[in-house]
């Protein structure tokens, strides 16, 4: 029977799973900061070894028992980490054990590591962030498509990772609320004119229902589904991503689009001087990503990938998508529901201005997609800036 666990009973099942030896004194935290699950972390204090046993609520944890939410996530979750470890098997928790009943997986403690939202806040540069990310989603891109596996093996995953009611969050969330006066908006009172404008623009509608419908309908690839920063932790030397419960099948350009976005979110906090790192960041990643698909892209059973142009294609479909997305996240953690600490932490007046140039970026991120280059992010951010302000 499913239960929701307290720290207390969270030892309790790590004794019964022997997840420890029998001399083992245990300590538990609930130390879950995400908006939908509980995690709690298990030390044995007598030899500092450690796990997490991650549980899903039945309702989205930052709204509470009036928003229902699948138990099922947990089983996603736990499937996507696996498979992304049979690509990248250092850039994931190792998973211990998943039971679909109780809605947990018990992973790998990386508390070594530091959630890579908050050590960029704080000032951080994790020097090799961009480069695994690239890898990481380059790899687990091209090891799930039609390109790089068993096309009748893919559409079995595709079924397996079947996702309708965590997709149905980012349809909503991410798409949708944010450019329509919809009740799940949270913005300052200040923002209410630059938000109405917002409302009112035609063009980035249309732009934007182009986006989601690639996104409702584009089966290209596994996606982890939510790679932002508070996804990933990491180091000077190691990075590993966490919480794929929003993993599907969907456009290439996705999961670098929610990665751009937020490297884009935390240079919008900082002084213009600090941002360089976020920039270079963002160039190196798709440089990497880039790089390691044309690599695999040689090893394609698929004989339209010895095709002149066809790789080509499918880089810019993949640029031009992650681009778009990126402008759709950078305004629904603006305005939506679901913000983030490194623009909601900022004091009021420097707050307000770095959530209108987020406005105007993610906007021009959207209707300028098509012509844009990796390297024009940067540019794009400086001319943004001060445009109204
Ligand atoms: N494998 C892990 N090792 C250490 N801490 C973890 C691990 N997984 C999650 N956490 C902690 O729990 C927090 C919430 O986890 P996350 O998977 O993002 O939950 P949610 O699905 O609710 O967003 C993370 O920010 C991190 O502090
Ligand atoms: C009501 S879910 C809002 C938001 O939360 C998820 O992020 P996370 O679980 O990492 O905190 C996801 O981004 C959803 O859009």
């Amino acid at each position: 029977m499913y239960e929701p666990l307290t720290e207390q009973k969270a030892i309790a099942l790590a004794v019964r799973l022997g997840l420890f030896g029998e001399d083992a004194l245990l300590s538990s935290e609930e130390i879950g900061d995400g908006n939908l699950n509980l995690v709690f972390r298990i030390v044995n204090e007598r030899t500092n070894d450690s796990i997490i046993i991650k549980q899903a609520l039945p309702y989205a944890k930052v709204v509470g028992e009036s928003w229902p939410l699948t138990l099922k996530r947990a089983t996603i979750e736990s499937q996507a980490l696996r498979t992304f470890a049979s690509y990248v098997p250092h850039y994931v928790p190792k998973v211990y054990y998943s039971d679909e009943t109780l809605a947990i997986t018990v992973m790998e403690d990386l508390s070594h590591l530091h959630i890579a939202r908050r050590g960029l806040i704080e000032g951080k540069t994790f020097p090799r962030l961009s480069e695994h990310i690239g890898e990481f989603v380059a790899k687990t891109a091209f090891y799930t498509s039609d390109f790089g596996m068993n096309q009748q093996q893919k559409k079995k995953l595709v079924q397996q990772f079947t996702n309708p009611e965590l997709c149905k969050i980012t349809e909503d969330l991410v798409f949708t609320d944010p450019f329509f006066d919809h009740d799940t908006n949270n913005f300052e009172a200040e923002l209410r004119a630059d938000v109405e404008q917002l409302w009112q623009d035609d063009v980035l509608q249309r732009e934007t229902a182009k986006l989601k419908r690639l996104f409702l309908t584009k089966a290209d690839v596994l996606l982890h589904g939510d790679l932002h920063t508070g996804s990933i932790f990491a180091s000077d030397e190691e990075t590993k991503v966490i919480d794929p419960e929003f993993a599907f099948y969907g456009p290439i350009g996705f999961d670098l689009g929610q990665f751009f976005a937020n490297l884009l979110l935390n240079a919008l906090s900082r002084h213009e001087r600090d941002r360089e790192p976020l920039f270079a960041h963002i160039e190196n990643t798709w440089d990497v990503f880039t790089r390691t698909f044309a690599e695999l892209w040689r090893e394609s059973n698929e004989p339209y990938a010895r095709t002149c142009g066809v790789l080509d294609d499918i880089i810019g479909d993949a640029l031009v998508e992650a681009i778009g997305f990126a402008g759709c996240e950078v305004i629904r953690r603006t305005i939506g529901l679901a913000h983030v600490a490194d623009l909601d932490e900022l004091p009021l007046e420097r707050r307000l201005h770095a959530k209108r140039h987020a406005l105007r970026l993610g906007r021009e991120l959207i209707v300028q997609r098509n012509t844009l280059t990796i390297k024009d992010l940067k540019h794009l951010v400086q001319q943004t800036v001060h445009v109204n302000s």
